[in-house]
């Protein structure tokens, strides 16, 4: 099968894009594997498959895989390059649009200076939403939210906030981002025994109430140059432990995002919303 796609990136969080919206597309674990292989394939950390409208008020439906082939819930920069793309290649001439998730409804808009706000839509708190078991676990309480602490290996011990952004999210403050081992730690949480569908793990350095620095262990993908999910669990659990303001800067290794949550002055249900570029690298043909 040839198999054409788009190759595009937001904040340098990677992505083989994919229009499904005319012909239905089933793609293999196998073939999503080699989209995502950066050596004997296209490369990317996602794979992103646009599908037609599913209902009424709804303009597409987008299913996101990790490179693993792992189908997963949400993906906040694939949703900016998701408009980008349908904008781009004619598919919709709105500004705003709807997109149907695997477990939320966003709305997307196309902002004059080319970057994409999207509404988040509320996080989740509830453990059974990541899934976490923290039974076992005694938490500390900070500002209005908790910090539960998790044994590593070698007697390193770290403390996280956990959520869901639709996704799992255990997010953690450290000192400086340059010098936190991620690559040693961020599997060891990922693949934590209170994470039965693993997670991903955040390492956020605040540099002020309203500037933060972010690298993402991404759940089967590995360390991202962005996440964006993780950016918006970051910046929410900043928030519930007081050590953030409602508008935050989020710089990640690939790039900023801007994330705003009116949690605390509106309510836990309140939407984050979150604004960064989206950016069409290549188009591409492969067979597969
Ligand atoms: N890069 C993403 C998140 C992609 C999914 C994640 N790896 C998971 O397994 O939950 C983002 O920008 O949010």
């Amino acid at each position: 099968m040839n198999l054409r796609f788009t190759k595009m990136q937001g904040a340098g969080n990677d992505f083989v894009v994919i229009d499904a919206t005319r012909t239905p597309l089933a793609l293999s674990e196998a073939q999503l594997r080699r989209l995502g292989d950066r050596r004997f394939g296209v490369g990317c950390d996602q794979i992103l498959v646009i599908e037609a409208s599913p209902a009424e008020g709804v303009d597409f439906r987008y299913r996101i895989f990790n490179n693993s082939g792992e189908e997963v819930e949400h993906c906040g920069n694939g949703a900016r390059c998701f408009v980008r793309y349908v904008v781009d290649k004619g598919l919709s001439d709105k500004r705003t649009i709807r997109v149907q998730t695997m477990n939320k409804m966003l709305e997307l808009r196309l902002r004059d200076d080319g970057r994409v706000t999207v509404d988040m839509g509320a996080p989740f708190f509830e453990h059974a939403a990541l899934p976490f078991d923290g039974s076992d676990l005694q938490p500390r309480a900070e500002g209005g939210f908790e910090l539960w602490p998790l044994a590593l290996a070698g007697g390193a011990r770290c403390e996280v906030a956990v959520l869901s952004m639709g996704n799992p999210h255990a997010v953690q403050r450290v000192a400086d981002v340059d010098t936190v081992p991620v690559l040693d730690w961020g599997p060891q949480i990922e693949a934590h025994r209170c994470f039965p569908r693993k997670v991903n793990a955040g390492f956020m350095q605040i540099i002020s109430r309203k500037e933060v620095r972010l690298r993402v262990f991404e759940r089967s993908a590995g360390e991202t140059l962005a996440c964006g999910t993780g950016a918006c669990a970051a910046v929410v659990a900043g928030i519930r432990l007081g050590w953030l303001d409602e508008a935050v800067e989020v710089h990640a290794r690939g790039g900023d995002l801007r994330i705003e949550w009116a949690g605390l002055s509106q309510g836990l249900d309140a939407p984050v919303l979150m604004t960064g570029p989206a950016t069409t690298v290549f188009d591409g043909e492969i067979s597969l």
